[in-house]
Parts: structure tokens; sequence; C-alpha cells
């Protein structure tokens, strides 16, 4: 049920393992932080990693009269999570479904969940453009205020594939928030100096190339890879470093509905 959600944020990327979860659950996250009412789907139905970044995997979803109740990670319920993960018996069960189940159940999770009113749903998908997608982008295109945050890596390889993830938003026309590139550098946790390991600024290149606007750089940070599984914040947890930044940013900028669909 999405009558009450103010905004529907997309979080794509071209490929897997370019940080897409992270993004979306610390997107979350601060958005909570910020005092934002927030739920977050992952309909990344082969792998749904975000019960165990908010280390919420033992937890079980409710039917009410409503619908689905989302699990909550906080006591105010601030932040609401639904997941297929919760559905699963183990992290380590698969999903082996055909196409025509897999649009059956990311309806249910668009139709049958009682998110109450919501400032912002995030939506961490699975990687590239799949049917999960098709299904997802019909759905929301009734949806006033919905846009797309492109995450990528600095590889080249990455890259081309956010370009068709760019066509792909055109086409099926949601607006582009922008590009943010994850893993860009190294950021030592002791002197926090930036080393680029792989090339880096090809997302902005390509945000400046494409007309979309350039999110910022997270470089890859120990410390914040170590929040993973425990659901803390960090922009509450490590302040100081560049990531806790760019979300702050991010969140800022979400929070002036600053969209510039392209
Ligand atoms: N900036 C970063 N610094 C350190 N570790 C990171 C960073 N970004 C992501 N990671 C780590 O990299 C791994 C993959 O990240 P994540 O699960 O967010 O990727 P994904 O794109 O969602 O993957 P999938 O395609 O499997 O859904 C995780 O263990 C995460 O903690
Ligand atoms: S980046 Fe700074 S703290 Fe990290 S290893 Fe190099 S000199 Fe040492």
């Amino acid at each position: 049920m999405l009558e009450n959600v103010k905004q529907v944020i997309l979080v794509l990327s071209g490929k897997g393992g370019v940080g897409k979860s992270t993004v979306s659950t610390q997107l979350s996250l601060t958005l909570k932080e910020k005092g934002f009412k927030v739920g977050l789907l992952d309909i990344d139905l082969c792998g749904p990693s975000v019960p165990y970044l908010l280390n919420l995997e033992d937890q079980n979803i409710h039917q009410s009269p409503e619908g689905w109740v989302p699990v909550y990670l906080d006591k105010e319920q601030k932040l609401g999570v639904m997941s297929i993960g919760f559905l699963l018996k183990s992290r380590n069960d698969a999903v082996v479904w055909r196409g025509p189940k897999k649009t059956s159940m990311i309806k249910q999770f668009l139709e049958d969940v009682y998110w109450q009113d919501l400032d912002y749903l995030i939506i961490d998908t699975p990687p590239g453009t799949s049917d999960e997608h098709i299904t997802v982008m019909e759905n929301l295109r009734q949806v006033p205020q919905c846009s797309a945050i492109l995450v990528t890596t600095p590889q080249e390889v990455a890259i081309e594939d956010v370009r068709k993830e760019i066509t792909f938003c055109r086409k099926t026309g949601i607006p582009i928030m922008g590009i943010i590139e994850n893993m860009s550098g190294y950021e030592c946790p002791t002197c926090s100096e930036c080393t680029n390991i792989f090339s880096s600024g090809g997302g902005k290149s390509l945000a400046e190339i494409s007309k979309i606007q350039y999110l910022g750089c997270i470089p890859i940070d120990p410390r914040v890879g170590a929040l993973a599984g425990k659901g803390l914040a960090a922009i509450k947890e490590l302040p100081e470093c560049t990531t806790s930044k760019v979300f702050n940013e991010l969140a800022n900028k979400l929070s002036e509905s600053n969209i510039n669909g392209s």
C-alpha cells in the first residue's frame, strides 16, 4: 500500500556486489536518524541481504487485517523493513522461482505491506534489469514522487552496465535522481588518507555526459564494512568519515525534495 508514502526511491545497479544494499540500508538509517519515517523494501528475491545488514535475520513478518506488518528496527517504529529474507527459513535457502511467481511476489510486496505513513520508501533491487525491475517500474509509475539512485563502482565494466540502467529508467519513465560511485578508493581508518586502488571518477564523468546529478563517491572503508550485520548508521557511529558525509548530503538533498529527474 503506497497511498501514504510521500517519496519512493529505487536503488539500482548494473552489476552485483557494488554496494547497492549498503547504500539502501545506510540511506534508510541516515533518514531515520534525521527524524523521518522510513520504509525499506528489499526485492532482491535471489539474494536478500537487508535482514543480514540490519541484524534482523531472526525476525518474522506478521499478517494483520490491514496487510503484512513490516519488521521494525526500533521501538519508535521509525524504520520498517520488508524482505523476502523474512519468509525464508534460513539465510542459505535459495528462492528458485520462475518469472511469473517472482512478479506476483513483488506485486504483493508493493500492494499488501501495511507501511502506515512514510516520508520515504527505499527499494533495494536486484542487479541488472530483470522481471523484478519491470514489475516495480510498472507499479510505481503512478506514484508522483518516485525516482532512482544508480550505484556503480569505478571500474569501466560497472560503468558500462550503469549506462544500461540509465536507458532502462528513461524507457520506463522513472526519473533518475543521481549516480553514486561506491568503492571509490580506499580510506585508511587511521589517517583518513584516500588511495585510488582502481581508476576513479568514472561515475562522475558518466553523470556529466548523461546530464544526471552526481551524488558523490564513497570510498572503501573497513569501518563502514564492519557496520554490516549490526544495523548501525554510519552517520551516528562514524560521523567524520567520508561515507557519513555523502549520506548526510544525500539525505539533505532528498529532504529538500530536490529531485532532478532526467
Ligand atoms: N564503501 C564500502 N566500504 C567497505 N565495505 C563495503 C562498502 N560498500 C560495500 N561494502 C561491503 O561489500 C559487500 C557487498 O556490498 P552490498 O551487499 O551492499 O552489495 P550489493 O550491490 O547490494 O550486492 P548484491 O548484488 O549481492 O545485492 C558487503 O559486505 C558490504 O559490507
Ligand atoms: S594511509 Fe596513513 S595511516 Fe594508513 S597506512 Fe598509509 S600512512 Fe599509515
